[in-house]
């Protein structure tokens, strides 16, 4: 344990799984699973002329009672089209904890999203998080991560829009697609915002699907968007401190809590130079292998 101080709170957003809002049994099968958030999907998902049968689905999921522990984060249709003035009426009124925006292409869409929140008087703590899936919002990453609305809370990358948009194929180990991935963290990166990988369409093929996991954790990702409840197992494994860096985080912390060490910036724990940058990580990542122990000991 620690008193140093983190810059940002530490959140478990390991697995968040997209549940269409029109699928009123794959919501109530969303109440038994042991994923870290859900997406409730308005947008690509839904029919147009099933729109508003599927707000209504979620008003009643919302009064039938919110899932214990885990983040209720609603899609919204793009305030541009005929949709999304409805679904945030919907969002104000349900008040999840974040909404998410499609099609992200500007700092301009986040802002018009957060100054509905705000002038609806919702709740500072609901966030806005934007969908990277356009060539203009990749291009735009940066400034969009640093709009400066306190509500921005996290990127989740598109790749079926991106590949759409582009004409980069769906690839194993996705390699022309592994620059916009990193740009879209550095970004979210630069300006403290969580950042959550894309979809895999291939829900049957979990092989394939946890290399695209600990791939996604080598490049920096919090976290992955899910389809499927199939995904989530081995998308909180993936995306979980292992016992190793566990081990490793503790160590940095005692070294530099350790009166021996006041005063000094560098220390060698297990034969590796350590500085005290690595003071904030190691303390975020023993907080985070600790949310995801309480987690595992809950019952969903
Ligand atoms: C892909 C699916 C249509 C497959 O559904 P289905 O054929 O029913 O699969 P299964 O028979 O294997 O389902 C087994 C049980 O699991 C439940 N189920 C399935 N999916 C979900 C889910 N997402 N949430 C909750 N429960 C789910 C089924 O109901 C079965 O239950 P039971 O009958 O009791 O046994 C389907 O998985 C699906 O619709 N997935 C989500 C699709 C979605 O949300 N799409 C939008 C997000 S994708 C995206 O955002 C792309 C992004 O924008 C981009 O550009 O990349
Ligand atoms: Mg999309």
């Amino acid at each position: 344990m620690t008193d140093i101080a983190v810059s940002r709170p530490v959140r478990l957003r390991r697995s968040l799984l997209s549940v269409p809002a029109i699928n009123r049994r794959a919501l109530e099968k969303a109440r038994g699973l042991a994923c870290d958030g859900v997406i409730f999907d308005l947008e690509d998902s839904v029919a147009p002329e099933k729109k508003q049968e599927a707000r209504d689905n979620l008003a009643g999921f919302f009064a039938a009672g919110r899932l214990a522990g885990r983040e209720h984060v609603i899609r919204i249709n793009a305030l541009a089209s005929a949709f999304g003035r409805l679904d945030m009426e919907t969002v104000i009124a349900l008040a999840p904890d974040a909404v998410l925006i499609p099609k992200v292409d500007g700092p301009e869409d986040v802002l018009a999203v957060a100054d509905l929140l705000d002038e609806a008087g919702a709740a500072a703590g609901i966030e806005v998080w934007a969908m990277m899936e356009t060539p203009r919002g990749v291009l735009n990453a940066a400034a969009i991560a640093g709009t400066g609305t306190a509500r921005l809370g996290a990127f989740v990358v598109g790749l079926n829009d991106l590949r759409k948009d582009t004409g980069v194929p769906m690839e194993p180990g996705r390699t022309f697609l592994i620059p916009w991935l990193m740009q879209v963290v550095l970004a979210a990166r630069a300006y403290g915002v969580e950042v959550i990988d894309s979809v895999s369409n291939d829900f049957r093929d979990l092989d394939a699907f946890a290399a695209e996991c600990r791939q996604g954790r080598g490049m920096g990702f919090d976290g992955k968007m899910l389809i499927h409840p199939a995904q989530i197992e081995a998308s909180n494994r993936h995306f979980s401190p292992d016992a190793a860096d566990v081990a490793e985080a503790e160590a940095i912390i005692a070294a530099f809590a350790d009166p021996a060490a006041a005063g000094l910036n560098v220390l060698t724990v297990n034969g590796r130079m350590v500085e005290r940058l690595h003071i904030e990580p190691a303390v975020r990542l023993a907080a985070k292998a600790r949310l995801a122990a309480e987690r595992e000991n809950r019952t969903t």
